[in-house]
């Protein structure tokens, strides 16, 4: 390793290690976050015997299993510094791989393995099916109805409570759930999704057991990773000579704060910069709606104005001042005391996170399926800023840019890159001659509509974006 970076090359063999972590969602994240913290206790020569075992419920993974296996199950993730910085690791932490649409008799007899002691999450925000506004799951969703009476179930959460039945059945303690998605309370959705899909399959009694022996700790996450692209595997055979299928690329960065509730125990990820505690709740709030709020804001706003990557919206006046008002007189406002953590510091420490130019992080990424997304990171401080009679224009304008973003798009006869396309075309019906009827979706947007200020803010916002 030198000045400007290097490899940490393989350490451990695939094959020494076994299985303890069973994974929904092997996307670049997981890869650059949960896989990289394991890695460093691998590399340690500790927790060998949580190895992660992933699976994908897709078509489309089929492709990433088929990848991973030709190369062993090793990749490559680069760390990319602001000042240049790059080091590559060669990651062996996850050992297999199933695809659940083609072997799901493999995933239900591994969720039902007394090895597995931990499953974990990254399905993104809208695998949990469940609404915003009131926390109820959807039992209405097509996949959840079809899941009901299916021999193999194909959601994460019908997959998960076939295996729990299995495993309850062979008198084997249940494993803990971790969700690690940018979710607030996210161990609560996914206990409620998982506890309401049992009883809508298999009754009350189940749901019960579930509710009252799995446990669902609460885990902030944090770690910019942008989708891998040719530029990223060219960058690898170049600077690192790996060919390498499916790379990943992320900051320097990282953090982890996990709930410390393992009934069967856990790596010990203190050990590797993971922070265990009581109480997420503070974490999980200053991450969600400071980091994920601005990419919100600087997505959209940013678009608007012509950019594509995150680094050159940052370089943008308009957008680094709409992201630095939301941040220092909105989200704060909004966050309780956060335990060890001077929010000043942070703040500033996001605004060059978010300026490195290296990551090339696109604004498309962050405004892909905004309606699973602002009304998780943004919506949320807006609300309690009206609850307290206060003025939230920068979230109010975050708002109207997506309005108007999708509203464009609408017109252009394009379609719109979100997983609630319909209901999005919906609520955009009248917005042109009355911007404020996109705020009646309360799904969304709770009563925002019902504070005259914040919808005066947000329909002069629109009016302004709309000549933009
Ligand atoms: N990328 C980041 O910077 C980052 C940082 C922190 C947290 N996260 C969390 O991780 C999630 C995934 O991000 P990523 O960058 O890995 O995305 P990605 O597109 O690389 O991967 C997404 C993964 O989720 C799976 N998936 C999607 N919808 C699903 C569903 N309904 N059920 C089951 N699996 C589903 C996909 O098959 C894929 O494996 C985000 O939504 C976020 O909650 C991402
Ligand atoms: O991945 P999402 O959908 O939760 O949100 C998009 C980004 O804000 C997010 O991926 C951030 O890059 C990440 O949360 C940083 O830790």
């Amino acid at each position: 390793m030198n000045d400007s970076g290097g490899m940490y090359a393989p350490a451990y063999g695939r094959r020494a290690v076994t299985a303890g972590i069973l994974h929904f969602g092997v996307g670049n994240f997981h890869r650059s976050h949960q896989a990289a913290y394991l890695d460093r206790l691998l590399r340690k020569g500790e927790a060998v015997d949580w190895g992660i075992i992933g699976v994908g419920l897709f078509p489309q993974d089929a492709r990433l299993g088929e990848i991973l296996r030709a190369q062993d199950f090793s990749y490559t993730l680069v760390e990319l510094g602001a000042d240049g910085h790059q080091v590559a690791t060669r990651i062996s932490a996850i050992i297999d791989f199933l695809h659940a649409p083609s072997e799901p008799e493999r995933v239900r007899e591994y969720l039902a393995d007394p090895r597995i002691r931990v499953v974990s999450l990254t399905i993104t925000e809208g695998g949990y099916n469940t609404s915003d506004v009131t926390g109820e799951f959807d039992t209405a969703n097509v996949d959840i109805v079809a899941d009901v009476n299916a021999p193999y179930p194909r959601t994460v959460f019908g997959i998960l409570a076939a295996g729990l039945y299995l495993r309850r059945a062979r008198g084997i303690p249940p494993f803990a759930v971790v969700s690690c998605d940018n979710i607030p309370g996210n161990g609560g959705v996914t206990r409620r999704a998982l506890v309401a899909f049992a009883r809508l399959a298999y009754g009350v009694e189940f749901a019960d057991w579930i509710n009252r022996t799995v446990s669902f700790p609460d885990s902030m996450v944090d770690r910019i990773t942008p989708a891998t692209t040719d530029a990223e595997r060219a960058l690898v055979r170049d600077v690192f000579g790996i060919d390498d299928a499916w790379p990943v690329v992320c900051e320097p960065f990282t953090q982890w704060v996990i709930e410390d509730d393992f009934p069967l125990g856990r790596p010990a990820w203190e050990g590797v910069g993971g922070q265990l505690v009581d109480d997420v709740g503070p974490y999980e709030l200053m991450k969600l709606r400071l980091l994920n709020g601005s990419h919100q804001a600087m997505a959209h706003v940013g678009l608007l104005r012509g950019h594509r990557y995150v680094h050159e919206a940052m370089a943008d006046a308009e957008v680094v001042g709409l992201v630095r008002r939301y941040m220092a007189d909105e989200a704060l406002d909004s966050l309780p005391l956060v335990p060890g953590i001077d929010l000043g510091q942070y703040m500033s420490q996001l605004v060059e996170r978010f300026a490195n130019p290296h990551i090339r992080d696109t604004l498309d990424r962050l405004a892909t399926d905004t309606s699973d997304r602002l009304p998780k990171f943004l919506v949320p401080v807006a609300a309690e800023l009206s609850r307290a009679g206060k003025p939230a224009p920068a979230a109010a304008g975050v708002l109207a840019a997506w309005a108007v973003r999708a509203a464009r798009e609408l017109r252009a006869g394009n379609s719109l890159n979100d997983r609630q396309a319909e209901r999005l075309g919906a609520a955009l019906r009248t917005v042109d001659a009355d911007p404020v009827s996109f705020l009646a979706n309360r799904e969304w947007f709770g009563d925002l509509i019902d504070d005259a200020r914040f919808a005066a803010d947000f329909q002069r916002a629109y009016r302004v974006y709309e000549r933009s």
